[in-house]
């Protein structure tokens, strides 16, 4: 048999173990009603897997399955049912010749087993097991009273379940129902997938973009690397050196300054020194001056007692005879004459020293006169050269004010390209060509040399744009140079005068030596203009010259010159000021001398304007004494004269005191010359002093002029210390080298291009702005991540479609078993429906036959002498016969290894009741029954009955009976 055995236990009214051993094809089960006879029927679902409570006729909760107990009997806590099946043929794909299953359930856990050969296991486990063996939850395995009645009602489409089952296609719906559902998680991962994917590319644009940005940066920033470490080395070098020569220059200063500042001490000391001098002169001029006034006095005293004694003598004169009158008046003749004649002396000689103060004074004031004039008139040209000065200093600071094109230009260089900058300040002219070299220029002057002509088109945009003037722009990159014949350099160099091609006076980088070529090479420069005009002659007028002056004999002959000192160019403007500077430094000089001489002669002035005042007070008092001392000599000899006209008067003696008189002007004349003597040493020490104070202020211009110098190269050595450090600083945060190492690293390059270079790649550093130095890491991240997505989008559709073809093979697979079941069946059916009916005809049909896999089921039966065709009007038997009848063609169609009927002939009538069971036998030989009936018809048929019976504790019982015990019971029951 293939249902061999049921073991039940605590499942609904089975609380003690019971055991329903089948060895019949056909067996009955057979009892009073609410014995439970249905509940083995229950059981054997249960096991199989069911898990609606509905189905199982129980409670809300499966525990409710559970035995619960009766008024004489405990609940018991645990259900456990076992069916135990021979699988030789193999209706179970399994290895095993028997099979059991068992489901268990805890009442306290609500915990369920399952267990297949006593191997715990899932319930899907089991599902799958009993999968189209016939077995399954809507096989016909298990065909109740309700299931029979409810089938002509049912839906067509409820009424599917039923073929499908039959058909075996249940395999497949559950693999398309997990195929769809796999279907669905790939769309769900295909979705999301895309939305990441749809991200990743938003992020993969912008990222690309920064990654190129990066690369080129890491480019230039390697390129800048290989050649800066280099210049950085150069740098380095210069600026040591430099520093260097600053120091020495520094050292030099300051010892210059220290022995001036030594120098300037000694002036000192020497200053102090002299004024001492000066003191102590003043100090014996002070004396001689005191010893002056006393001899003065002295002098007045002597006069007073002289006119004192005079009158005693005129008196005495008066009382005397004769003789005594003559000796007396010869005497007083004689004294009043040599009194004369010494102060005449002592007159002339102070005259004539006044007159050469006088003379010495007039010359000073004339000289100061002319040195006054000069000092104007050279601070005069003094002035008119610093005005220069700063007129040339602004036009140096802001050389293009008038050309407001490459003003602008220039201003906005940094957001143009490839402006290399302008003529004049890329040309430099050696120091005495400069005019020549601006009026070989001319205009291209003021060009702005760019790197190209795109440069040179952008630049043109941004003064358009701007409205910022005009200007003229030289692409470097298509100058090409211009050189004389060789014929004409001959001819050149043989001219008188000739000093070279203006392109040999300029100095630049070399990058510009073809724009210096194709301005300046085929410029001539000779001395002069009339050696110009004989040169361009000679050559034929074919060549523009130029003079030292700035004259110029252009080609064709035609001469452009004059003056234009007020209208340098930025070329000459430097070189202009450089010599400015030289002259205002000499015209300073010049000035400082001029007023120094001219406080010399003032000093000078002052002294000879004493002198003279002295000498004329001197001279003035002197005339009134003398003019006394003559008209009294005169008197006394004409006194004389008349009382002895012929006696001579040179005989008269002189008197002690006219002596002593005379001593004393000579000791007051010797006083006044000592004191003159004096003032002259004293004036002389002053002027030692006002020199040296002279040369202490010139000392001390120079110190401050040095110390100004010591200034700015400390500011020089600071800035290129500053400098240093920053280079090296530099070598440090960029390259992380030690100068000695870079020094190792250094290239041979051409520092000056490698120079340019370093600007030009820094600047192209500046215009990428801020760079993402992890994009590209990020970008090939992203971008693997992409690429990975994106693989995994195509396997996902790959999958997808792999699913879609199963489902469609399965769908194809379904539709032809579905369609081929279909058929057989409603082929049997109408054999079987006459065979029931006795006559009559019935037949299946597909309410939509073009979907086959979802389509309900139509059943047109016509019993005989019959016209009704709808089922729902049929009578109950008749219902229950209809789907008999169905029941019976699906047996018929397909084989099934167990059936379970639960009381399904109850409808029908006896008649009924005996053909159903005649065909149960019919099948009996291809499936297994197992009958719940109440019907004897039936019972005769099976050939083993089961007794369930139940007594007061509410506990169902088997026991087996025969057929006349069961028909016994049957009919104690009815009645
Ligand atoms: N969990 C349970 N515990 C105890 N008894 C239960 C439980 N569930 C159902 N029963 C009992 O089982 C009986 C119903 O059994 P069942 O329906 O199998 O009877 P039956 O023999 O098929 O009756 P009928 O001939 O009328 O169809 C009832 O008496 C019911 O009390």
């Amino acid at each position: 048999m293939f249902l061999k055995r049921i073991e039940i236990q605590g499942f609904k009214s089975f609380a003690d173990k019971t055991i329903l051993q089948f060895d019949h094809n056909i067996t009955g089960i057979v009892g009073p009603n609410g014995c439970g006879k249905s509940n083995v029927n229950d059981a054997i679902r249960w096991v199989l897997g069911e898990q609606s409570t509905k189905s199982l006729r129980s409670g809300t909760s499966m525990t409710d399955i559970i035995f619960s107990g009766s008024e004489y009997r405990k609940p018991v806590n645990m259900a456990k049912v076992t069916l135990v099946f021979d699988n030789t043929t193999k209706v179970f794909d399994s290895p095993f010749e028997e099979i059991e299953i068992t489901r268990q359930l805890q009442r306290s856990t609500n915990e369920a087993s399952y267990f297949i050969n006593k191997t715990p296991c899932r319930l899907k486990d089991i599902n799958d097991l009993v999968m189209d063996t016939g077995l399954g939850r809507d096989s016909l395995s298990i065909i109740t009273q309700g299931n029979i009645s409810s089938f002509a009602d049912a839906k067509p489409e409820e009424r599917r379940s039923l073929f499908e089952e039959a058909a075996g296609v249940a395999k497949y719906k559950k693999r398309k129902k997990v195929s769809l559902q796999k279907l669905e998680k790939t769309k769900e991962n295909l979705d999301r997938l895309q939305d990441i994917l749809d991200e990743l590319e938003h992020q993969l644009g912008p990222l690309e973009k920064q990654a190129k940005k990066a690369k080129q940066y890491k480019t230039y920033k390697e390129e800048l690397s290989s050649i800066e470490i280099s210049v950085l080395v150069e740098e380095i070098e210069a600026l040591n050196e430099e520093i260097e020569a600053i120091k020495n220059t520094l050292f030099e200063n300051n010892t210059i300054h220290v022995s001036k500042e030594a120098s300037l001490n000694q002036q000192e000391i020497d200053i102090q020194e002299l004024r001492k001098e000066m003191h102590a002169l003043d100090r014996q001029i002070n004396d001689l001056q005191g010893e002056y006034t006393k001899a003065m006095e002295e002098s007045y005293q002597l006069e007073k007692r002289k006119v004192e004694l005079d009158e005693k003598r005129k008196y005495r004169l008066r009382q005397a005879d004769a003789l005594e009158r003559k000796d007396e008046l010869s005497q007083m003749v004689q004294e009043a004459r040599f009194e004369f004649e010494d102060r005449k002396n002592r007159l002339q000689r102070l005259q004539a020293e006044l007159e050469l103060h006088t003379k010495s004074l007039n010359m000073l004031k004339q000289k100061s006169g002319g040195i006054i004039q000069q000092n104007v008139e050279e601070q005069q040209v003094l002035q008119q050269l610093k005005n220069r000065q700063q007129v040339l200093e602004n036009m140096i600071r802001q050389p293009f004010t008038h050309q407001q094109g490459v003003k602008a230009v220039l201003s906005a260089r940094h957001s143009l390209s490839g402006i290399l900058g302008v003529v004049s300040e890329l040309l430099i002219a050696k120091d005495d060509r400069a005019n020549a070299i601006s009026s070989a220029l001319q205009a291209s002057i003021y060009h702005i040399v760019t790197k190209d002509e795109a440069s040179a088109r952008e630049a043109i945009g941004y003064l358009k744009r701007n409205r910022s003037g005009r200007a003229t722009f030289l692409p470097l990159d298509i100058m090409r140079p211009r050189y004389p014949s060789k014929e004409q350099k001959v001819i050149a160099s043989q001219s008188k005068g000739y000093l070279g091609w203006a392109n040999e006076s300029v100095e630049c980088k070399e990058i510009f030596n073809d724009l210096r070529d194709r301005l300046l090479g085929n410029v001539l420069i000779i001395d002069n203009l009339v050696n110009a005009n004989e040169c361009a002659k000679r050559l034929r007028y074919q060549v523009k010259i130029v003079t030292l002056d700035g004259d110029i004999v252009h080609a064709g002959g035609s001469m452009t010159g004059g003056t234009n000192r007020h209208q340098s160019t930025p070329v000459t403007a430097q070189h202009e000021l450089n010599r400015l500077k030289e002259q205002i430094e000499g015209q300073k000089i010049k000035v400082a001398h001029i007023s120094e001489e001219n406080r010399l002669i003032e000093s000078k002035m002052d002294n000879e304007t004493d002198t003279c005042m002295q000498l004329q007070i001197e001279v003035a008092k002197l005339e009134n004494i003398f003019q006394t001392k003559k008209e009294k000599y005169e008197s006394l000899q004409a006194e004389y004269n008349e009382l002895v006209p012929q006696e001579n008067t040179q005989d008269l003696q002189e008197d002690d005191i006219v002596v002593l008189m005379s001593k004393m002007h000579a000791r007051i004349d010797e006083i006044t010359s000592s004191i003159s003597s004096l003032r002259k040493r004293r004036y002389d020490k002053g002027s030692m002093v006002e020199q040296l104070e002279n040369q202490m202020r010139m000392t001390r211009r120079e110190m401050n002029a040095l110390q100004s110098e010591i200034h700015d190269a400390e500011l020089q050595q600071a800035k290129k210390q500053a400098y240093l450090e920053s280079a090296l600083n530099r070598l440090n945060a960029d390259y992380q080298m030690t100068y000695e190492y870079a020094c190792e690293q250094r290239k041979e390059i051409d520092i000056e291009k490698a120079k340019d270079r370093v600007v030009e790649l820094r600047q192209a550093i500046n215009r990428l702005g801020n760079v993402n130095l992890d994009a590209p890491q990020q970008y090939s991240e992203i971008k693997e991540r992409f690429d990975f997505m994106q693989g995994q989008k195509v396997d996902l559709e790959q999958a997808s479609a792999q699913i879609l073809q199963a489902i469609d093979e399965m769908d194809e697979t379904m539709k032809i078993q579905f369609t081929e079941m279909f058929h057989k069946i409603n082929k049997e059916l109408d054999g079987i429906f006459k065979a029931m009916f006795g006559g009559g005809k019935a037949r299946l049909s597909m309410v939509d036959p073009q979907d086959v896999l979802n389509t309900g089921i139509e059943i047109d039966v016509q019993p005989p002498g019959k016209m009704v065709k709808n089922l729902q009007s049929f009578s109950g038997g008749e219902k229950a016969l209809i789907a008999i009848s169905v029941l019976f063609a699906i047996l018929q169609a397909r084989t099934m290894p167990l059936c379970i009927f639960d009381e399904v002939e109850a409808a029908l009538d006896q008649a009924n009741v005996e053909r159903f069971a005649k065909y149960l036998s019919h099948f009996s030989d291809r499936s297994q029954f197992i009958v719940v009936t109440h019907r004897p018809g039936t019972m005769e048929q099976c050939e083993m009955l089961y007794g369930i019976t139940m007594q007061k504790d509410g506990v169902s019982k088997l026991l087996k009976v025969q057929l006349k015990d069961a028909v016994h019971i049957l009919e104690k029951e009815e009645s």
